[in-house]
């Protein structure tokens, strides 16, 4: 009982290939215009990719390949999608709503209502059964149209940003709602909330200019992360090199770091990645020397609140971060386009292969 899709779009730079378990949700991440819509869209049926196969179940929802044209149409591909948006029918309750799938898909009138019941019960939203979609908040809409999405008992749950378009009030209950009906489900869920993906999702699966950049268990690919998004998304600065004896070069700049929590020697040659937290880089107004430490002149972007820290971000679009205290920022009299230096223990930094 697995999920597997390969499907390329040409046009879209997109070429993806992934499988899910039976009742594996995982999380897709990634930056603006990355590929994730597309991704669900070709899952879906709503776009038709230019090569690829993808098989739900032992289904073949569509197979491209050496010339074989198979398609299935979205309604008979046991998926369902809910959008950003609850895109309820207007003109029927929430009851009528949620019949309407076991309805077209043969259901009696009676079955249909008992079906529609059960899952309003079980989006806890059973007291909204009359009510039309004018008449409901955004996360009472919401709820419904996951109750419309699981009646029609997909194989596969594909969630595009669900709480994206709710209120910060609405958003935690919808989260851990889907979090009860995601548990023994197959689910893709699009988001850009880190906290979905540790909540929702048994893997996390980043997508960068429509390819896969990393994937693994969401705690794994935060602690360890390969990709400069994912490291993003961490909090983490990040630079990418190739691995030296005593560390990693990244064009002229060379950072010292640990890595003593791997297996055997680094490979050296290879490409790897430094990884450090922006607490655990200083400012200074002069190189500053003592060994062992990473001193790197950069200059300053920009200056930000953070928490009750000031995140000073430098180099090429201020893809560096050091977090100093209010009072540290004031004594250096930092500014945007001051010349600084980051310096890091060697310590704080650790370095593995990318
Ligand atoms: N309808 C379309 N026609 C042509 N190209 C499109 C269309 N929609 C998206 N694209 C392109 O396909 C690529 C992937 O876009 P997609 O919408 O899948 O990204 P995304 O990761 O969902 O982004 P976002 O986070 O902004 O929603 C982008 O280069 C985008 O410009």
């Amino acid at each position: 009982m697995t999920f597997t899709v390969q499907a390329a779009v040409a046009d879209r730079g997109f070429d993806v290939s992934l499988s899910l378990g039976a009742a594996e949700t995982i999380a897709v991440m990634g930056p603006n215009g990355a590929g994730k819509s597309t991704l669900l869209a070709v899952i879906a049926g709503l776009l038709h990719p230019d090569s690829g196969m993808a098989q739900l179940d032992g289904r073949t929802l569509f197979d491209l390949e050496d010339g074989r044209g198979e398609w299935t149409a979205p309604h008979h591909r046991g998926t369902a999608l809910l959008a950003q948006e609850p895109l309820l029918f207007p003109h029927l309750n929430a009851l009528e709503n949620v019949a309407f799938g076991p309805r077209s898909a043969g259901a009696s009138k009676q079955d249909a209502r008992k079906s529609a019941k059960h899952w309003l019960a079980e989006v806890e939203a059973e007291e909204l059964q009359s009510r039309r979609p004018s008449e409901l908040s955004g996360g009472q809409a919401q709820r419904v149209a996951v109750a419309r999405a699981l009646a029609a008992d997909p194989g596969l749950l594909l969630l595009d940003e669900p709480m994206a378009a709710l209120d910060i009030h609405a958003a935690p209950l919808l989260r851990r709602l889907l979090k009860r009906v995601l548990a023994r489900r197959r689910a893709i869920i699009i988001t850009h909330d880190v906290l979905d993906a540790l909540m929702l999702a048994d893997r996390v699966v980043i997508l960068e200019d429509g390819r896969i950049s990393e994937q693994g268990p969401t705690r794994d690919v935060l602690q360890r992360p390969r990709s400069r998004f994912a490291a993003g998304l961490a909090g983490l600065n990040f630079v990418a090199g190739s691995i030296t004896a005593h560390g990693l070069q990244a064009g002229d700049l060379i950072v010292y770091g640990q890595h003593d929590d791997l297996p055997g020697p680094l490979p050296v040659g290879q490409p790897g990645v430094a990884v450090f937290p922006p607490s655990a880089v200083s400012v200074f107004l002069s190189q500053a020397h003592g060994s062992p430490r990473n001193s790197f002149a950069v200059t300053i972007t920009d200056l930000e609140p953070h928490g009750d820290r000031i995140r000073v971000r430098a180099g090429e679009g201020g893809q560096l971060g050091a977090d100093i205290t209010p009072e540290a920022s004031a004594d250096l009299g930092l500014s945007p386009g001051m010349r600084v230096y980051f310096v890091i223990k060697a310590g704080a930094v650790s370095i593995y292969p990318g």
